[in-house]
């Protein structure tokens, strides 16, 4: 089953365009939604949360009509993000006691739990939370309540290194469950390279893959050689190349062909989710 299914889903902006992307997020595993600036990442998360509206196309989360059954998919949901949507001048304290009664799950003793150990005082107040702050409290409301989906935009990004690793370990006891899911956009592609298990890279509003993150790595690789190797129609082999007088570096989706065109005149190297991402963003010819 699928956690999250997309179909066909455009909205479109002055300026950007979500054009027709269809997306299916595992039941079971973590999801990372990766993308540049402005690839729509957001904007594809609000999608998903029912906070906008598409010009066209379906979704559906926990198998229910996202907006026509958006209340009961909230009672199963967490959302985590620094734009919590809560009331500014409320203490912690006061905002669980405002969104607790909305939950059938709630689980207060839980709640406090995470409050201390995140280290969160109930007496403060929203707007005096640091982004930090504001992801460990969307985190804490989003634990508390059973949630067996995390929505999470860019969770990791304000974060120090010591939280965003005890993040992550968080975010792997909870699945633990079988039946959680997790997708969480993010740049930081190295947080992924740990956890996710399936990868969805968003380019311009379009959905270039949504794969197995062993599967990504295996097919694509980095490949290295001399320049004289380069002519037109070879350059169309990679999906971005970055050419110095000495040589090449370049990125193919399918390494396979590339060992078959290249043979052994060239080094092959395994990417990283960066490579894939920067080449992928940058395209064609990179001039170093
Ligand atoms: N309400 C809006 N009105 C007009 N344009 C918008 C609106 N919301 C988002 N956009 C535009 O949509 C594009 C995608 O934005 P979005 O925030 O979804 O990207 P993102 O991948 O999350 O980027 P980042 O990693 O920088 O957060 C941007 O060009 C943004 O300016």
């Amino acid at each position: 089953m699928n956690a999250i299914e997309i179909r066909k889903i455009s909205k479109a902006y002055p300026h950007f365009t979500i054009d027709e992307v269809s997306l299916d997020v595992k039941q079971g595993y973590i999801t990372g939604l990766i993308g540049p600036n402005g690839a729509g990442k957001s904007t594809l998360i609000k999608l998903m949360l029912g906070m906008i509206y598409p010009d066209s196309g379906t979704v559906k989360v926990l198998g229910r009509d996202m907006p026509q059954q958006e209340v009961d998919i909230k009672q199963r949901v967490g959302i985590v993000s620094d734009e919590g949507g809560y009331y500014d001048h409320l203490t912690i304290h006061d905002t669980k006691k405002l969104i607790a009664p909305f939950y059938e799950k709630w689980n207060d003793a839980k709640f406090n739990r995470y409050l201390e150990h995140f280290e969160l005082s109930p007496r403060k107040k929203i707007n005096a939370l640091s982004k930090g702050m504001k992801i460990k409290f969307s985190l804490a409301i989003a634990l508390s309540h059973e949630a067996e989906l995390l929505i999470m935009d860019e969770p990791t990004s304000g974060l120090d290194p010591v939280f965003r690793r005890e993040l992550l370990d968080l975010l792997a006891d909870m699945m633990l469950e079988e039946k959680n899911s997790i997708i969480f956009s993010t740049h930081i592609t190295t947080d992924l390279d740990r956890i996710a298990d399936y990868i969805a890279f968003l380019n311009r509003g379009k959905l270039i893959f949504n794969e197995a993150k062993d599967d990504v790595l295996n097919r694509y690789a980095i490949v290295k050689g001399g320049p004289e190797l380069l002519d037109a129609d070879i350059r169309k082999e990679f999906v971005g190349i970055r050419e110095t007088s000495i040589g090449f570096e370049g990125l193919v989706d399918n390494k396979f062909t590339a060992k078959q065109l290249f043979g052994s005149y060239v080094v092959m190297d395994k990417p990283s989710l960066e490579d894939i991402m920067y080449f992928t963003v940058k395209g064609g010819r990179i001039h170093a």
